[in-house]
């Protein structure tokens, strides 16, 4: 059975996504502060974390490692669910740009946005 990494186009098409995701959401003024000062190496294990996830490529990300990777932006510089939205809606315009297909799009979005996830990052 392919996988949502497959249908996606494979390591090509995650390479083309991870630039564009990363384009749009340091662009993007709700959000790009939070990236201010984070070093690239970490950027891009984030931006590759974030990306297998939401291709299917991890089955799920330790709740714990996703607590403590925001903890302190949640504490010290205020992010909440606006800011994650932001990312999921930076992330489903990304996939809108490549041709993506909306089921596809639509199965992405819910893994990402999933409730658990939300509240791992939000610490709540
Ligand atoms: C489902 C949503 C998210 C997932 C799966 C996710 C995943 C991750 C992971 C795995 C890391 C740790 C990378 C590492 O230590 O190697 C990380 C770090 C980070 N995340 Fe997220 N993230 C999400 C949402 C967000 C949001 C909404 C923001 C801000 C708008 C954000 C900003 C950051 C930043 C700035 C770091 C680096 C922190 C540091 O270096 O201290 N993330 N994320």
């Amino acid at each position: 059975m392919s996988t949502l990494f497959d249908k996606l186009g494979g390591s090509a098409g995650v390479e083309l996504a991870v630039d564009k995701f990363y384009d749009r959401v340091l662009s993007d003024d709700r959000i790009k502060h939070f990236f201010d000062g984070v070093d690239m190496k970490r950027q891009r294990a984030h931006q590759r974390a974030f990306l297998t996830y939401a291709f299917g490529g991890a089955s799920h990300y330790n709740g714990r490692h996703l607590r403590e990777a925001h903890q302190q932006l949640v504490k010290e510089r205020g992010l909440s669910r606006e800011h994650f939205n932001a990312v999921a809606e930076d992330l489903i315009a990304t996939l809108q740009e490549m041709g993506v297909s909306q089921d596809l799009i639509d199965e992405v979005a819910a893994v990402v946005a999933a409730p658990q996830n939300q509240q791992d990052v939000l610490n709540q």
